[in-house]
């Protein structure tokens, strides 16, 4: 029989079978001692191959049925033998043939022979009553597993109904009970009378098989594309704390960054999920992407309110400006001048494009950024859909784009990265318009233009980042990366965090990765002797941390992630540098030869 099968593709059945035995036979079982056992015994792994193993060997022989009717040729012999002498031989076969399981084992036998595994049906009643509802009997044989269907009261019948059946539960792997179902009975109990509450009652009270008497709804289903889309959550999410969930039972849990398998979304409230790749097959309730909008645009005032600032120099801006950034030649004088370190070097100055300091003796904005771009009120993050993707050999590396706050090591882990491999890593060149110095040569230290050209290719949106200081220009050029990646390399590139959306295109493929900083007691021990580049003193000379940046890094490090941890991909938290760094590689590894989720919106970007 099919259940039985034992090729590799039917092994499932066999073991279908086995598990269901125990819940099938629950009824007939008085203590739970005795269904343990059953439990353990149809469980066992021995039993099963056991059983594969005879089944195995029987299914070579290929067995073929002589005769297709043995219970009726018993059933005739039996009648003519009756008519017989008795002699003790036949008295014995007459008490044989009439033994129930010796009759059960004939039909088995005959339904087999036949290749008539279907039910039979009764005949259809000719005085059918048209007016009369169609009523549905449903025996489900309950087990641990949760029904996965909830009930409600229609407001305007009063009739009790299935108000969702969760995808891949008990319910709706039966097949046999669908929204809109009306429920007239449970086990033989009417529950038109009844609040639902009460019929819960009731089914939680119930044992072994449970039998629902419906009239079944005439909604037809429609074909959908359940299953087959994937999203990435964009915020946590826990029923237990969900007012408005109609079921919080049914609710599904979820972390900012899981992936879940979206089952349904047939209401266009509570969309049913499954968190991707987990082995149950039921789903949950959660909060579609619509309704979940509508209720963080109605809270976001209040998280947007405080803007991302990074310097507790000066009080706190409505907007993020530019930190005060210093001759970039007192970062080239440190280097010994080989090709990494006069890298290593530029890429420490491109990475004051991401502060946000006005200039202590100006006190002027040195980093144009729009307003808008800080808290981009459209986007409510929410979910968004993802596809797989692996990166194949002959494709360019995805942009690996650090972001953290002011000092938290940026710029240290990437140089470290960077010199473990100078033939895989690369940075980008900054463009800047101030004058080219004896040592320096175009397009290694910088690309140097002219104002005017960089002003236009300002206008032409050719800067993911760009600011002014002492008059002059830099900026980091989307080509610039471009040249990185044309090289084979992959593109590291530390940038504000309002600057990743523009990033974020199929093109460049970026894997965000958020630099944490430790906790304050750690950030003491661990940055003892440590310097904060991008802060200098008066003279110019780098400033060991005080424990006001301290505060200032974990603040900030606060505020980026509430803002735009939506955008990581990945958080590590540089507390032992070398152990940030380790991680730090083994992600870029990863991303390299593993399948990874990306936005389906970068395939139409
Ligand atoms: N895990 C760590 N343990 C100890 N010192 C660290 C650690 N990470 C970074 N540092 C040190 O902290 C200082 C600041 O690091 P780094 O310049 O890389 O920070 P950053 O994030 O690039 O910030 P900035 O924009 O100020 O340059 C450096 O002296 C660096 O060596």
């Amino acid at each position: 029989m099919p259940a039985l099968s034992t090729g590799s593709a039917g092994d499932s059945g066999l073991y279908e079978l086995l598990a269901a035995l125990p819940a099938q036979l629950q009824p007939h079982v008085d203590s739970q001692e005795d269904l343990t056992f059953l439990w353990d015994m149809f469980g066992e792994k021995s039993l099963h191959s056991l059983i594969h193993e005879k089944l195995h060997s029987y299914e070579k022989q290929s067995p073929v049925p002589i005769l297709h009717g043995a219970a009726a040729l018993a059933d005739d012999l039996a009648e003519e033998l009756q008519n017989k002498p008795l002699n003790s031989e036949i008295r014995e076969l007459l008490k044989l043939l009439s033994k129930p399981n010796v009759k059960a084992l004939l039909s088995v036998h005959d339904t087999v022979a036949q290749k008539n595994y279907d039910p039979v049906l009764p005949a259809m009643p000719d005085d059918i009553d048209d007016e009369e509802d169609s009523v549905k009997i449903i025996r489900l044989v309950k087990n641990r597993e949760p029904l996965g269907a909830t009930i409600k009261k229609d407001e305007q019948t009063g009739a009790i109904v299935v108000a969702r059946v969760m995808r891949g539960g008990a319910a709706h792997r039966s097949g046999l009970i669908h929204v809109g179902d009306e429920l007239r009975e449970v086990n033989g109990i009417p529950v038109d009378d009844k609040r639902p509450e009460e019929i819960i009652q009731i089914l939680a009270q119930s044992q072994g098989a449970i039998t629902f008497k419906i009239i079944p709804s005439v909604k037809e289903e429609t074909p959908s594309k359940e299953g087959k889309m994937f999203i990435r959550a964009l915020f946590d999410y826990d029923p237990k704390e969900d007012k408005a969930i109609p079921c919080k039972e049914a609710g599904l849990s979820f972390r900012r960054g899981d992936i879940l398998q979206v089952m349904s979304q047939d209401d266009a409230t509570w969309w049913q999920a499954k968190h991707e790749g987990d082995a149950n097959p039921r789903a949950g309730l959660i909060p579609s992407k619509h309704f979940q909008e509508r209720r963080l645009a109605l809270r976001r005032p209040e998280i947007l309110v405080q803007p991302l600032k990074v310097s507790n120099r000066k009080s706190y801006e409505e907007t993020v400006e530019c930190e005060e950034i210093k001759e970039d030649a007192e970062y080239a004088g440190n280097n010994s001048g080989t090709y990494i370190d006069a890298v290593c070097a530029t890429a420490g100055f491109r990475r004051s494009f991401r502060l946000s300091r006005k200039d202590k003796k100006t006190n002027k904005s040195m980093y144009e950024c729009k307003k808008s771009d800080q808290y981009d009120t459209a986007d409510v993050p929410t979910y968004e859909e993802v596809t797989p993707y692996r990166r194949q050999t002959n494709e360019k590396y995805r942009l690996g784009v650090l972001v953290g706050p002011v000092g938290v090591g940026l710029n240290e882990l990437k140089r470290k990265l960077l010199i473990s491999d100078t033939q895989h890593y690369g940075v980008t060149v900054p463009h800047t318009t101030r004058a080219r110095r004896s040592q320096e040569s175009d397009g290694v230290e910088y690309i140097f233009i002219s104002k005017h050209l960089f002003e236009t290719d300002v206008q032409n949106n050719k800067f993911i980042e760009y600011g002014e200081y002492k008059n002059n220009y830099y900026g980091t050029s989307i080509d610039s990366i471009r040249s990185v990646l044309a090289k084979n390399k992959v593109c590291l590139l530390d940038v504000q965090p309002h600057t990743v959306k523009h990033l974020r295109t199929l093109e460049f493929k970026p894997y965000v990765i958020f630099i944490k900083p430790p906790s304050i007691e750690r950030l003491r021990e661990t940055r003892k002797n440590a310097k904060i580049i991008s802060s200098r003193d008066d003279q110019g000379a780098v400033k060991p941390f005080t424990e006001e940046d301290f505060q200032e890094m974990i603040k900030s490090a606060q505020i980026m992630e509430s803002q735009y941890g939506h955008l990581f991909d990945k958080i590590i938290i540089n507390d032992d540098l070398t152990e940030a760094f380790n991680e730090l590689k083994t992600t870029f590894d990863k991303l390299e030869t593993e399948t990874h989720w990306i936005p389906v919106s970068w395939l139409h970007s």
